[in-house]
């Protein structure tokens, strides 16, 4: 008996079928974030940091300078990530000899992108770039006072959606446009609802123009600070939760813009009550939003655990992230990516109707039990078979190449 067999025996005594859970996961994309590849720096002709309050730290040998190099990383990546994936790209990371500003981009600046997304058979997801920008300086975008630099942001945001929407056509796939601006405050502001009510006007400003939701649909991204506004965030959570809900936008829950405690597996279900749909970030703050590479830990498992028992993995829309610049920057996307999928595999093996007969019977003892007890079950042999029907390594052959792919850009 194989490996797999043995365990999909275990499993079928519990009454789990992971024939079942197998199948479902390979049609679970996530969008894989384009700027763990390059540490949040893009490709618009010009120097500078990321700002914004987000920061990659470190400088491990190997950063993708161009698109082709992002590219070229990319397909190393979803070769070693199972499954059909998409990939979530920035304004920023524009592919074009020409220098527009961001009130000037236009989908011609990103077709090559959609050229090598249709080449893969992935989807993409698009999002505005507010920060990495004099504009952005004051740490002010869709909220500043001067009606001058909130037009500047609004044509910006209005031109990604225009993009996003001709990505979701020519791809065949809705294209999710997020929006996360910086906005905020480094000390306590007098005036918090004159800013909100701009980012307000401004949001409505920006996402008048009608689109079609086959083809795109548009997101907003709360958070808790960030460094150098923490005092207030403008664009903070009961802000655009209010916001999505009224506009029948997605809401974009971060798993590293909330307080540090805070469970974000938990809002899912509540938010989802007064949401058609959610995007996620998932990420891994320590201590702060440090969008540390995410691992196989118990918020990610939590957060699987919620999609799949509250049943969204239908009207959620998966994305990722993180940035670490410390460690190679294709191990994290594929270790990061690979994690968010076995979270998922778990989750499908749990044993939902025991562990809900259960609790539904306050029998908060076999609850107990059955969830300690399934955590000995052997998850391993079937993430296994799962790649290897996707044609994905495991083990050593995944560390041999991913540090194989590593050596050769480490010239770079
Ligand atoms: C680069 C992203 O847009 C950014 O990380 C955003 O999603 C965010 O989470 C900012 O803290
Ligand atoms: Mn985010």
């Amino acid at each position: 008996m194989s490996t797999y067999d043995s365990a999909k025996a275990q499993f079928a005594d519990w009454g789990i079928d992971t024939e079942a859970a197998i199948n479902r996961l390979k049609d679970i994309p996530i969008s894989m974030h384009c700027w763990q590849g390059d540490d949040v720096v893009g490709f618009e002709k010009k120097t500078g940091t990321s700002g914004g309050g987000i920061q990659a730290t470190g400088n491990y040998p190997g950063r993708a300078r161009t698109p082709d190099e992002l590219r070229a990383d990319l397909d190393f990546a979803y070769g070693m990530i199972p499954g059909s994936h998409r990939l979530n790209l920035h304004a920023m990371y524009l592919d074009t000899d020409e220098t527009p500003d961001r009130d000037e981009i236009e989908y011609k600046h990103f077709a090559p992108w959609v050229d090598w997304a249709k080449a893969q058979g992935i989807g993409l997801d698009f999002n505005p770039t507010f920060f990495a920008h004099e504009k952005a300086d004051d740490n002010l975008t869709l909220s500043h006072p001067d009606k001058g630099v909130r037009d500047f942001w609004i044509e910006h945001g209005q031109r990604s959606r225009d993009i996003a929407a001709r990505m979701g056509n020519e791809l065949g796939s809705a294209c999710v446009n997020n929006i996360w601006v910086p906005d905020g405050y480094k000390d306590v502001p007098i005036d918090r609802m004159a800013a909100r009510q701009r980012l307000q006007a401004s949001l409505d400003a920006m996402l008048s123009p009608k689109q079609d939701k086959g083809l795109m649909l548009d997101a907003v991204e709360s958070k808790l600070f960030g460094i150098g506004v923490e005092a207030c965030t403008v664009g903070s959570h009961e802000f655009y939760m209010g916001y999505a809900i009224r506009k029948g936008t997605l809401l974009c829950l971060d798993m590293g813009h909330f307080h540090p405690t805070e469970n974000i597996a938990d809002k899912l279900s509540a938010c989802a009550l007064s949401l058609d749909e959610i995007l996620l970030h998932v990420s891994r703050p320590m201590r702060w939003d440090s969008d540390h590479v995410i691992l196989l830990n118990d918020d990610i498992q939590a957060m699987a655990n919620e999609l799949v028992t509250a049943d969204l993995l239908g009207r959620t829309r998966i994305g990722l992230d993180f940035f670490d610049a410390t460690i190679s920057r294709t191990a994290a996307w594929v270790i990061g990516t690979r994690n968010m999928q076995k979270a998922l595999l778990r989750a499908l093996l749990l044993p939902l109707d025991q562990l809900r007969k259960a609790e539904e019977a306050l029998d908060f003892t076999t609850r107990f039990m059955l969830t300690e007890e399934f955590k000995d079950l052997p998850f391993g042999a079937v993430w296994a078979e799962f790649c290897a029907r996707n044609d994905a390594p495991t083990g050593t052959t995944l560390i041999n190449d991913l540090e194989a792919y590593q050596s050769s850009v480490s010239a770079r």
